[in-house]
């Protein structure tokens, strides 16, 4: 029976239309995947769904009457709930407390919204005492937190905006048994994701948001990923393809090209058996000039501490430390230069970036107010213009507000304006195409093979075997606190090297 049915939704925000003319049903019992560009409406698509935004036209049923949720409150009442990707609960609240909150028996006892959080948590696989506090828990855990939130009230429909976009495979593995059991309970999943591998592996049928409309609606096994990539963007898409070493320019090529540099055998960051007591038993590091290396890991495996200690984050004790030659310190060997590796990541408090700023400022280093010679200021729009169109953020406008753009045109703004500013020539990037479209991604990839290419050498740590397959050079396997297999991605296509890194990640 169908479950849901949409027809003819339309929305604008000002004068950009994103949703026009949206029509689909979902049945009970199915799991559905939608997917598009970024800035395509699936998020706006999902928040209409779940009450949190109102369409400017159309009608919906759900189960057969009609369906005109006024906020997210009234929708949960009614049977839909949201899980949004960076959800943050109040980490002061128990798992009991954030199971229930917002819902009827908010405020109820600890005691009596313990045992009933235990039938939910049960529910999503998720083995937390109750008691717990969010605090305590590690972040892709909320996402989880939430479902059951979601399943506290008697909801028939959940939509799963990108809340695998954090997760490790077998994490996503999890979540894909959790909207397993959904289905079989014949609740309605909408699921939504750019990582379309897995997206397949999991929903009965696909709908391909683009340019504001359902532009296909095809049962799932028809698809292959290359496929729905190019049904995504409207073209044809390169397979991903591994990491070339970035070759110098032909002489007749360098004017229009930027001076590229090869790989060197130049060592930019080296590191002997470093130690963060606990969690990091003794790891080597060696990063050549211009060379990716990503690095991946369970939650426990050292990863996090590993790399908070190149960054400054954590005290660290190495036998041997240099960068570009130098000797550098992690906070114990007195007398040399602290190593703070500059790190981006994608899920830091809106970037860093205030989401009340304009497109324009936000990618401008100079302040405003000091622009005071009109060819440089022309200069600079130009280049916050050029940034947008390679970078491909919809938008009408480069005074549009940050904080008004999708989710994946605020990363792509946000990681442009960070590599802009960074003075240093060893990066630290964490989940780099994280929550990014497919062409989007490639010019990610682009972004970086220029820095590179300019002698910029880079460590991506990542969940998602696709993204460090397509960025690096080789992929460091942490386990245990150490290094345990470094596999060399040159040597492989991307698929197979996806493979072998999930491979190597599950054993
Ligand atoms: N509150 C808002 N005010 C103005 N514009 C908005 C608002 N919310 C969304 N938009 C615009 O609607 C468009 C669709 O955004 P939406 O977040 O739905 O895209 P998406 O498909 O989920 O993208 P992504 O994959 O990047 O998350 C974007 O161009 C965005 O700028």
């Amino acid at each position: 029976m169908s479950l849901l049915e949409v027809a003819g939704l339309t929305k604008s925000f000002g004068a950009r239309r994103v949703l026009r003319d949206v029509s689909f049903s979902l049945g009970e019992g199915e799991i559905v995947g939608l997917v598009g560009a970024n800035g395509a409406g699936k998020s706006t698509l999902g928040d209409v769904l779940a009450g949190i935004t109102a369409a400017d036209s159309g009608a919906m049923t759900l189960l057969g009457h009609p369906y005109a949720p006024l906020s997210a409150e009234d929708a949960r009442h009614l049977g839909v709930g949201v899980v949004e990707q960076l959800v943050r609960i109040d980490p002061g609240l128990t798992v009991a407390q954030a199971v229930f909150r917002g819902t009827t028996q908010a405020g109820r006892p600890q005691s009596d919204l313990r045992r009933q959080a235990q039938v939910l948590l049960a529910e999503v696989s998720l083995d937390v005492d109750p008691d717990t506090l969010v605090g305590d828990l590690p972040h892709f855990v909320h996402g989880v937190v939430e479902i059951a939130r979601v399943l506290a009230e008697d909801t028939r429909l959940v939509v799963l905006d990108e809340v695998s976009a954090a997760l490790l495979p077998v994490e996503v593995d999890g979540l894909h048994a959790v909207a397993g059991r959904l289905s079989r309970q014949g609740r309605g999943v909408l699921y939504i994701s750019h990582r379309l591998p897995e997206m397949l592996a999991v929903v009965d049928r696909v709908l391909v948001l683009r340019d504001g409309r359902i532009a296909l609606d095809s049962p799932a096994d028809a698809l292959d990923p290359v496929q729905l990539a190019a049904e995504t963007v409207g073209e044809q898409v390169p397979l991903p393809t591994r990491r070339v070493t970035p070759q110098p320019a032909p002489a007749d090529e360098a004017a229009v090209l930027p001076p590229r540099r090869v790989a060197s055998d130049e060592v930019a960051l080296q590191v002997r058996n470093l130690r963060v007591p606990g969690a990091v038993e003794g790891v080597d590091l060696l990063l050549h000039r211009g060379e990716v290396i990503g690095l991946t890991g369970h939650r426990s495996s050292g990863v996090g501490e590993l790399v908070g200690a190149l960054s400054g984050e954590l005290p660290a004790i190495t036998d041997e430390l240099l960068l570009h030659g130098e000797p550098r310190s992690l906070g114990s060997a007195a007398g040399d230069e602290l190593l703070r590796l500059p790190a981006y990541r994608p899920d830091e408090d809106a970037y860093g970036v205030d989401p009340g700023e304009t497109i324009a400022r936000t990618l401008t280093q100079e302040q405003w107010g000091a622009l005071t010679d009109v060819r440089k200021e022309i200069a600079t729009l130009r280049a916050v213009i050029r940034t947008v169109h390679q970078m491909d953020v919809k938008t009408l406008s480069i005074r549009t507000m940050f904080g008004a753009l999708s989710g994946g045109d605020q990363h792509k703004i946000a990681l442009a304006r960070w590599m802009a500013s960074s003075a240093q020539d060893v990066l630290v990037l964490h989940e780099p195409t994280r929550g990014l479209d497919v062409r989007a991604r490639q010019q990610v990839r682009r972004m970086l093979d220029d820095a590179t290419a300019h002698g910029t050498s880079v460590v991506v740590v990542s969940v998602d075997p696709d993204e460090l397959a397509e960025c690096c050079d080789r992929v460091g396997i942490v386990s245990g606190g150490r290094v345990a297999r470094w596999i060399d991605t040159t040597q492989l296509a991307a698929d197979a090297v996806r493979d072998r890194i999930v491979e190597a990640a599950t054993a």
